[in-house]
């Protein structure tokens, strides 16, 4: 059992714990309590006179658990950060550096004073003072006496010991690292403007951020020129105890910082979150000395920088997906990701340090592949070997920081960010999959263009991995065909988002100088868009099989637009009308009308239609895009199931024509009597399933309304009352109608359950 008696340091910390929780409770046995030495400790109490009575007393109770008399550490050190101390350093606004052995690894005074031959001397007040047993103007003032250099000794020291080489290891990439997120840097010294202005300049940190004394100079009455050093200005903030929180409290009074933190390596720096307006948060450095005072009591103590870069927000980044266009996203993310300064490289740090984005996000970003065998060996071996995936996006380099992996789990695991990029028929296998293993709090974003058709309704993909994994997902939808990406061709997008901290951060992951990104708040009406363009692409593509020409598929883009509103709409009547003119929208309709690989199947399947040589759009998907998924077909039959069930198949006649011509029902030709295709009597393709991942079960319930925006035909009724057996009939006979099919069809490569009834209604 443990007495209060026997440790003392706990009662403290109780007390301690009601003011702010700034304590963790250490431990000490009496024995070395009652230790001879504990001298640090004893000199910190000086130092700490100043302070408010029960504050004092509670660090003088800390800092009595730090040293024993043999020297051996009683303490321990923070060198993890909580979750408090992390979160703030993440979110920092302005960092304060003390310099004397923080940002140098000596101190400068101490250094001039061998330079001026009387380093002994001045190295005992030294460490007197940032142990706390001897005043800090005391201290300046007996130092400087010593030293009493000239303002050419000054300018001798400098070119003696220039900045560079004495910068404590790191400090330039940490302060590189928090530059470039735009947190502001300052320098509060305890020591003189005169020998830390050039470190200030080395750094890149502006005058005006620099906090230090002041050296007073006796002038010659004949030259007017500085001749001896007289002591200092005692009118600086850093000349006093309690210097560091005032020089913050005047940082934040000019500046409206949320957050600061103080960086420093003595008691003096220690203090500056004590007081009312110090900063939120003190960081002991322990890398050049290692004061026990302050090590027992900073809530994060650090004896090397890059613990400090390394904890900085670094999103860490997976790509769920690794087809053409998860290939081409994954470059562009990678491309954000890596590091432009290594650490310690040419070029990093320094005055012309350049500011790198990349150390927001991991540079690592995993891929998932989904494995195959390429050529003989695995295929996530070949990409991480040549750092290209040559069977789904050959002839660009994904970047050396891409690193394919063929568990999913494992490529998701800890991922901050998530950016799911599969074909739709494949995203509810990969949310189930999963379920439970993804980091809490991670953000996902899609990019996979399509949804799936359940008995309670449509699901989007950004809705099903919203459900599945209960982290939010944005969308990034836009006129993306993969390649021109690669070819770093120009190209926009829009992240539609309900968070819009996330959708900034993902667009700092996605945007490039060739890529635009735009935030939209409506990632519904983004996702329909890029969902509901394929269908209309099969049009196109229908278009040029026939040979027609731009009038004709201008007239299937409009009524595409059109009809992509008017549905989006009455399915999420909050969608916005302005995101079908986003990039998103007509943007992408045009792109995939003209160029993307729907178009193209279905060009070269018209042509085998018309030429009496059908082949089934699997059959042109294995060849023509050599395993890349074609979302158009599958779509189109899910969204025909929901047109079918609704009762507003006549109200969306392009669609509808389109299903019907790629099920079989009609030749390709009706693509531009869309009107005429939509009317006509046919059997009914039958109980369509929304691709690999739907099973008969799939029943959708009838909407009570119709959309009020579209034009009901007469022979349209609005009967709520269909039987499941209507909803899904087994084969053509139970079609919803009588009917017999016009023309007759050419046999047609439907994809999934659908086509097969189609060619049995036959
Ligand atoms: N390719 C493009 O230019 C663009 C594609 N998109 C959309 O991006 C999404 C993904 O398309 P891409 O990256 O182009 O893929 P893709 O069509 O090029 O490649 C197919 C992918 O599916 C994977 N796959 C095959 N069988 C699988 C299974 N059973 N389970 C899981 N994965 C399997 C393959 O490994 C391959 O990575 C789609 O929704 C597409 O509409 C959006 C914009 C542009
Ligand atoms: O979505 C796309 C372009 O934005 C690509 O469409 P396809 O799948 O038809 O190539």
């Amino acid at each position: 059992m443990l007495l209060r008696s026997q440790y003392p340091v706990m009662q403290c910390q109780r007390r301690a714990n009601t003011g702010g929780g700034l304590f963790r409770p250490i431990l000490v046995p009496s024995a070395v309590r009652s230790s001879k030495a504990l001298t640090a400790t004893a000199m910190a109490a000086h130092q700490l006179r100043r302070q408010p009575a029960a504050e004092r007393k509670l660090r003088t109770c800390m800092a009595r658990a730090t040293v024993d008399g043999d020297g051996n550490k009683a303490y321990m050190p923070r060198t993890t950060p909580t979750d408090r101390v992390l979160s703030i350093w993440r979110k920092v606004d302005a960092v304060c550096f003390d310099v004397d052995c923080t940002i140098t690894l000596n101190d400068s005074l101490d250094l001039l004073a061998e330079f001026m031959g009387v380093k002994e001397q001045v190295a005992a007040l030294t460490s007197r003072a940032m142990d706390g047993s001897l005043s800090l103007e005391q201290a300046l003032e007996e130092r400087l006496a010593l030293i009493a250099c000239s303002p050419a000794d000054i300018k001798r020291f400098i070119t003696a010991h220039p900045p560079a080489s004495r910068l404590a290891p790191g400090i330039r990439e940490l302060i590189s690292a928090l530059q470039a997120r735009g947190v502001a840097i300052y320098l509060i010294s305890g020591g003189f403007r005169e020998l830390t202005l050039p470190i200030a300049s080395y750094l890149g940190i502006p005058k005006s951020n620099v906090f230090a004394n002041r050296m007073n100079w006796q002038w010659d009455d004949e030259s007017g020129e500085p001749t001896r050093l007289v002591g200092f200005d005692m009118s600086e903030p850093t000349a006093h105890n309690q210097g560091k929180p005032q020089a913050i409290a005047r940082i934040r009074h000019r500046n409206p910082y949320n957050t600061v933190v103080m960086i420093g390596d003595g008691i003096t720096d220690l203090e500056a979150v004590q007081s009312t307006g110090g900063a939120d948060l003190f960081i002991g450095y322990g890398g050049v000395v290692e004061r026990p005072a302050v090590a027992a009591e900073a809530e994060w103590y650090v004896y090397d920088y890059r613990t400090l870069v390394d904890a900085l927000a670094r999103y860490k980044v997976a790509m769920i997906g690794s087809g053409a266009w998860a290939c081409a996203a994954v470059r562009m993310i990678a491309q954000n990701t890596v590091r432009q300064n290594p650490p310690g490289g040419e070029g990093a740090g320094a005055g012309g340090q350049v500011p790198d984005p990349a150390d927001e996000f991991a540079e690592e970003v995993r891929m998932w592949v989904y494995e195959e065998n390429y050529q003989g060996r695995k295929l996530t071996e070949v990409i991480n070997e040549t750092h290209e995936n040559p069977k789904y996006f050959p002839g660009f380099s994904l970047g050396p920081n891409v690193l394919a992996v063929p568990s999913i789990e494992a490529a998701a695991e800890g991922a901050d960010l998530l950016v799911f990029c599969a074909p739709h028929q494949f995203m509810h296998g990969i949310c189930k999959q999963l379920m439970g293993k993804v980091k809490p709090g991670a953000a996902a974003i899609s990019l996979t263009k399509g949804m799936r058709v359940r008995p309670e309704g449509p699901q989007l993909i950004s809705q099903m991995v919203r459900r599945y994994l209960g982290i939010d997902c944005a969308v990034l939808m836009g006129a993306n065909i993969a390649t021109d990406i690669g070819r770093e061709q120009l190209s926009e997008a829009v992240i539609g988002y309900d968070n819009l901290d996330h959708a900034e951060r993902f667009k700092k992951l996605f945007q490039r100088p060739y890529f635009r990104v735009s935030l939209l708040p409506d990632p519904v009406g983004a996702e329909m868009c890029g969902t509901l363009k394929n269908i209309v692409a099969l049009g196109a593509g229908m278009v040029d099989g026939l040979g027609l020409g731009p009038n004709s598929k201008a007239t299937i883009i409009r009524q595409g637009l059109v009809e992509m509103r008017a549905f989006s709409r009455a399915l999420y009547p909050s969608v916005r009308d302005d995101t079908f003119l986003a990039g998103c929208g007509v943007g992408d309709l045009v792109a995939t009308c003209y160029g993307g690989r729907n178009r193209l199947v279905a060009e070269e399947w018209t042509r085998g239609q018309l030429a009496g040589q059908p082949r089934t759009f699997e059959e042109l998907e294995s060849t023509l895009l050599r395993g890349q998924k074609l979302q158009g077909v599958l779509t189109s039959n899910e969204v025909q199931e929901i047109l079918r069930v609704r009762r507003w198949e006549q109200q969306y006649p392009l669609f509808t024509t389109i299903n019907r011509i790629i099920n079989g029902f009609l030749p390709p030709k009706f693509v531009v009597d869309y009107e005429v295709g939509s009317q006509l009597q046919i059997s009914s393709p039958g109980g369509i399933e929304s691709g690999a991942e739907s099973g008969p079960e799939d029943v959708l319930t009838p909407a009570p309304h119709p959309p009020a925006s579209l034009k009901r035909s007469n022979n349209n009724n609005n009967n709520n009352s269909m039987s499941r057996a209507d909803r899904y009939p087994s084969s053509a006979s139970s079609s919803t109608s009588s009917a017999s099919p016009v023309s007759s069809p050419s046999p047609a490569g439907g994809m999934g359950p659908s086509s097969s009834a189609a060619s049995s209604s036959r």
